[in-house]
C-alpha cells in the first residue's frame, strides 16, 4: 500500500512534443491494488502517459505522482516495473542469462519466483529468447518484470501482438500475480472486450484527453441503454445523453444516471463495457458531443 492509498495521481498533466500536444489536462486518481486499463485508439496518448508514470518523460504541465511520490524520483523508480511495447528481450541471451542479468540490475529481484513461474509455463531456462514463440517471449518478459517485485507494474500494450490463446494465458498469469497481492497493474490495450473480466478501473484516452475514468462496476451501473420509438417527446428525464443512435423506427440512447423517459414504449438495458468505451470514443472524436440536435432539443 502507499502513503496516500493511490497508485497514480495526476493533476493537469500534459506532454507537448515539438509537433504538438500528445497529452493534455490529464487529471486522474487511481487507487492502489487491482488492475487499471488504459484504453484508446492509435495516437491517443497512452504510451506518453505510461512513460510519464514510469519517469521516462517529464510532464510539460501539471504533476504526476506515483505511489505517493513524484514520478521518476528514486522513491518511485525502484518500486515501479515497466514492460514496454513488444516485450523487448535480449534475443541472444538464454532465459537463465536474462534472470542473472535481472538479479544483477535489481536488488529486489526474486529469481526463484521467476524460475517457478517459467517452470509452470514449461519455458526452458536454457533456450535463447530469440527462439521462443511470441507468447513465450511475452511470458518471460512478464516473469522478469514481476520478479522485480514492483508495487506498480506498468505494461504498454502487452497483449497486442499475441494470438487469442497466448493473450488469455498472459492475462491469467498477470491476474494470478495481482491475486497474490501487493502489485497494482496499469496496462494499455486496444482489446476492449477482454477488459471487463480482468480489470477493476478504466481510463479512456482519446486525442490526448481523458474522456472517461472510473471503477468499471460503477461505470456499468451508472450507464444504461434506453431504447424507444424514434419520435420521442419526453426525454427530459433521460439524464446525460452520451450518445444517441437512430434507426428508421427506434432511438437508442446511451445515458449516464438516466431514468426511463415517461413516454410509452421505452425500455432500459444494461450496456456492455466495449459499447460504453466505443460510445465515449466516438463522442470525443466527433465534432462536439454525440447528442444530436434532434434529441437534445
Ligand atoms: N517522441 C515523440 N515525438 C513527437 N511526437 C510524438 C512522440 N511520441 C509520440 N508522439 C505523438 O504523440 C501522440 C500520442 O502518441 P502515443 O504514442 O502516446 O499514443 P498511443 O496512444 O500510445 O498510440 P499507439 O496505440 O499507436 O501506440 C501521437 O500523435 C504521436 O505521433
Amino acid at each position: 500500500m502507499t502513503a496516500t492509498g493511490f497508485a497514480l495521481r495526476t493533476d493537469g498533466a500534459g506532454k507537448r512534443y515539438r509537433k504538438g500536444w500528445a497529452l493534455r489536462d490529464c487529471t486522474l486518481s487511481l487507487p492502489a491494488g487491482g488492475v487499471i486499463a488504459l484504453v484508446g485508439p492509435n495516437g491517443a496518448g497512452k504510451t506518453t502517459l505510461l512513460r510519464l508514470v514510469v519517469g521516462l518523460l517529464a510532464p510539460s504541465t501539471g504533476t504526476v505522482e506515483v505511489l505517493g511520490h513524484a514520478a521518476g524520483t528514486p522513491h518511485t523508480l525502484s518500486r515501479v516495473g515497466f514492460l514496454a511495447q513488444d516485450h523487448p528481450l535480449y534475443k541472444r541471451f538464454t532465459v537463465a542469462e536474462m534472470l542473472r542479468f535481472g538479479r544483477a540490475c535489481n536488488p529486489r529481484f526474486d529469481r526463484e519466483l521467476a524460475e517457478r513461474r517459467l517452470a509452470t509455463l514449461g519455458i526452458p531456462l536454457d533456450r535463447r529468447a530469440g527462439t521462443l514463440s511470441g507468447g513465450q517471449q511475452a511470458q518471460v518478459a512478464l516473469a522478469l518484470a514481476l520478479a522485480k517485485r514492483p508495487d506498480l507494474l506498468v505494461l504498454d500494450e502487452p497483449v497486442a501482438s499475441l494470438d487469442p490463446l497466448a493473450r488469455r494465458e498472459f492475462l491469467q498469469v498477470l491476474m494470478g500475480a495481482v491475486a497474490e497481492g501487493g502489485v497494482t497493474v496499469l496496462f494499455s490495450s486496444h482489446v476492449v472486450h477482454e477488459l471487463e473480466r480482468v480489470c477493476d478501473h478504466l481510463v479512456v484516452l482519446n486525442d490526448g484527453r481523458v474522456t472517461l475514468t472510473g471503477d468499471i462496476d460503477t461505470l456499468l451501473a451508472e450507464h444504461r441503454l434506453l431504447v424507444g420509438p424514434r419520435t420521442a417527446t419526453d426525454l427530459d428525464r433521460a439524464g446525460t445523453v452520451v450518445e444517441a443512435v437512430h434507426s428508421d423506427r427506434h432511438t437508442t440512447l446511451l445515458v449516464r444516471d438516466g431514468a426511463l423517459p415517461a413516454a410509452p414504449g421505452w425500455q432500459a438495458q444494461p450496456v456492455a463495457l466495449e459499447d460504453l468505451v466505443l460510445a465515449y470514443l466516438r463522442r470525443s472524436s466527433g465534432p462536439g458531443a454525440a447528442v444530436t440536435p434532434e434529441v437534445a432539443a
